[in-house]
């Protein structure tokens, strides 16, 4: 069904959605009807998120949840294993496991910022897994997930309906929705921004009018579909940071119809129109939005999801890529395919970056050079894929993403030697 953030109806079974109202007093077929609510119920009817699952068996029947110990380096906010530093950050890519883990143990943090307990930051996670979680779902109740795959298809099965994400889509997930991540064609890898923010949403578009960036029609969300399988099945759940175990008797995937305007989506990012200058400079990155989570203050983001798709380059007497520039607000980048214009080299697909607050970066000298003695002919970038989760707070590496080998020790090389300008 499309439709970014629609009002929906679906049922798998015919007759199973109630009609005219939410909960009557006998369900069709005695299935249980459940509110999900994404917002406070008193949010304003333009944020107010909830959606009604008719369900073979209610989700409060469950016992105590227990401490669920992976081992593993899930991490949340506060994100303080590491003192602050202004220094900036790139690590390879993040090698596959060679043993069997799936999508929830495979998930490995490397920052983030805010604070679960106060609904505010972002978590900032890969995950490397190689195999399906198999009778075992996750929920995450601290935030929403934005899933962005790099290499490997992965099948979503959620209790809204099931979607297949394949790397250049994404899918987003609720706060609270159950998931189970399956891997249909082997090992699958990719990065996950954990919103404990307001919900991602469509970025407004001011002067470039009615259209363009991601068009709501090209999000995409499954139509009820349920699994009547009464098997053991755990519950993991992320609450404040810490993560909890429960075993259920059937699988929870059993929402026979649903309605409403909470529920999982996903998006091809080939789809983004991708809106440029057709006259000269470079313009700020925000043109690239896809989806914004905003914050308090208007105009700075809790979190912005960018993208760096396939484009024509056609600026005339302009610099190219991306300009030197310190910024207020915090960069986390990475790369599904590919190469980045303001990186000849060092940053490869499955890889990140790390640029915060006001700390100085922009084109290696390898691209500043081929760039200043480019012929500005129309040029187009073609095959690649990067993308940027920007935040108006300080990203805090954890003590993985600062410690690991995978961490460039000579990345600040990468701007070492510019030639002095010459003054006349
Ligand atoms: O730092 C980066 O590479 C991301 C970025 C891209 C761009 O086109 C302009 C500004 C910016 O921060
Ligand atoms: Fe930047």
């Amino acid at each position: 069904m499309v439709g970014f953030g629609n009002h929906f109806a679906s049922e798998a079974i015919a007759g199973a959605l109630p009609i005219g109202r939410n909960s009557p007093q006998r369900t069709p077929f005695g299935l249980y009807a459940e509110q999900l609510s994404g917002t406070a119920f008193t949010a304003p009817r333009t944020e107010n998120k909830r959606s009604w699952l008719y369900r073979l068996r209610p989700t409060a029947s469950h016992s105590p949840f227990t401490v669920y110990e992976n081992g593993g380096l899930l991490r949340s906010a506060p994100f303080d294993e590491e003192p602050a530093s202004p220094n900036r950050l790139r690590w390879d890519p993040l090698p596959l496991p060679d043993r069997r883990v799936d999508f929830v143990d495979g998930l490995v943090s490397y920052g983030g910022n805010g604070d679960v307990a106060m609904g505010a930051g972002i978590g900032i996670h890969l995950y490397a897994a190689t195999q399906s979680m198999v009778d075992r779902v996750f929920q995450n109740a601290d935030g929403e997930m934005l899933i962005v795959p790099q290499s490997g298809n992965l099948r979503v099965v959620t209790e809204f309906g099931v979607m297949t994400v394949a790397p250049l889509s994404i899918a987003l997930v609720p706060r609270g929705v159950r998931f189970r991540v399956e891997l249909p064609e082997g090992p699958a890898r990719g990065y996950v921004c954990e919103n404990y923010g307001a919900p991602f949403r469509l970025p407004d578009l001011g002067p470039i009018g009615s259209n363009g960036l991601a068009n709501p029609r090209d999000f995409e969300t499954p139509a009820a579909a349920f699994e009547d399988r009464d098997v053991p099945t755990q519950i993991i759940q992320k609450f404040m940071g810490g993560l909890f175990e429960t075993t259920i008797d059937h699988s929870p995937f059993d929402v026979v119809a649903w309605h409403g305007n909470l529920a999982p989506c996903r998006y091809a990012l080939r789809r983004f129109n991708t809106i440029n200058t057709v006259s000269f400079d470079h313009p700020d990155p925000s043109i690239f939005t896809v989806l914004t989570s905003p914050s308090e203050t208007p105009g700075t983001a809790n979190c912005d999801f960018v993208i760096f798709p396939p484009r024509w380059m056609v600026a005339e007497d302009t610099f190219r890529p991306p300009w030197f520039h310190r910024n207020v607000m915090s960069e986390f980048m990475g790369l599904i395919e590919g190469s980045y214009d303001a990186k000849a080299g060092g940053f490869a697909p499955g890889g990140a970056s790390l640029h915060n607050c006001m700390s100085g970066h922009g084109p290696d000298r390898a691209s500043y050079e081929t760039a200043t003695a480019a012929s500005l002919v129309p040029h187009r970038i073609e095959g690649s894929m990067a993308f940027m989760f920007e935040s108006r707070n300080v990203i805090r590496p954890t003590r993985f993403a600062a410690q690991s080998p995978l961490c460039q020790e000579d990345y600040d090389d990468c701007w070492a030697d510019f030639q002095k300008a010459q003054l006349p």
